[in-house]
């Protein structure tokens, strides 16, 4: 069979065809403008495919929750041409095949399940630090729908004792994001992160923040694996802090030999899969 996939992000839309085995046979990339310039040109490269599902990890927030009636509409975002398309239901509309969709960063963490760095656990998590900070997480196989997707890029964060920075979340101003995603190094220390990459307190501050995010996930979702991703993580020193500062916050209180200073190395890991695994996680959505 078959199968349409689609990685749909904040600057642009990947297109693939692939099968049940997550194999991929044709991808084309267009770039993110308004749905009326950037859908024609999804439905012209599907339209001819043959395909008979289709699988979309979508930039959010978007309602994943079935059982509105709104289910893959996307919802409050910065990107406003987007505000209320409805994503799923016009390609099911334009297309004639049914389609699911979920966030990407769920469907990140399903990739990685599948195919990548988390596929011998049942219950893992994906974090990208990036422009934004979202997380998704696999629970035994599926991903979270509760009023729709978990928010996790905007918990509360407690603040290093050396920063003064306001934050940067129009919503929160000193949540995760706004405190630790990308814009947020760059606003605090007026450079951008790859700038400041040999500067030790930028990336102590950093692993300060988003280990306390981990730790709280830990606490909530117990998940087997953590993978962190995104374009800040490409400041590999922050792995090790990370790591470092997650064990000293939960203090062993957790008791898994997966959280202790011998194992960490495995538990908190950079993803396994890189340029495809939006679309490919898009495939696994729709194969499930
Ligand atoms: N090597 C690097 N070191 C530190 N920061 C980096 C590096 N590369 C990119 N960034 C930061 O990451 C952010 C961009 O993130 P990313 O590359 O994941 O893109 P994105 O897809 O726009 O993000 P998002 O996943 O939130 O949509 C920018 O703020 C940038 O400064
Ligand atoms: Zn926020």
């Amino acid at each position: 069979m078959k199968i349409g996939a689609i990685e749909a992000g904040g600057t642009k839309f990947v297109c693939a065809v692939g099968n049940e085995e997550g194999n991929i046979f044709e991808k084309v990339v267009i770039p993110t403008e308004a749905p009326e310039i950037t859908m024609p040109k999804v439905y012209d490269f599907f339209s001819d495919k043959g395909i008979e599902k289709m699988g979309v990890g979508s930039f959010g927030p978007i309602d994943i929750n079935e059982k509105g009636g709104t289910y893959g509409q996307i919802q409050k975002t910065p990107k406003i041409d987007w505000i209320d398309f409805p994503l799923a239901g016009d390609i099911e509309e334009k297309l004639g095949i049914p389609v699911v969709v979920d966030t990407d960063v769920n469907v990140a963490a399903l990739s990685e399940a599948r195919w990548g760095n988390a596929t011998d656990v049942d219950t893992c998590l994906y974090i990208t630090v990036g422009t934004g900070i979202g997380a998704g997480a696999i629970v035994n196989g599926g991903t979270l729908t509760g009023l729709s997707h978990p928010e996790m890029g905007h918990i509360a964060v407690r603040r290093h004792e050396q920063d003064t920075f306001a934050g940067t979340c129009p919503y929160h101003k000193d949540c995760l994001e706004g405190m630790a995603a990308g814009p947020a190094i760059e606003a605090r220390w007026g450079k951008a992160g790859v700038e400041l990459a040999d500067d030790p307190i930028v990336w102590e501050m950093e692993a300060y923040y988003l280990a306390q995010a981990l730790v709280n996930y830990i606490y909530i979702l117990s998940p087997e694996r953590i993978i962190m991703g995104g374009g800040v993580m490409q400041q590999e020193q922050l792995f090790d802090l990370i790591r470092k500062n997650v064990v000293e916050m939960l203090n062993g209180y957790v008791s898994s030999p997966r959280l202790t200073k011998e194992h960490i190395n495995d538990y908190i890991v950079p993803p396994g899969l890189t340029n495809e695994a939006g679309v490919k996680g898009a495939l696994g959505l729709a194969i499930r």
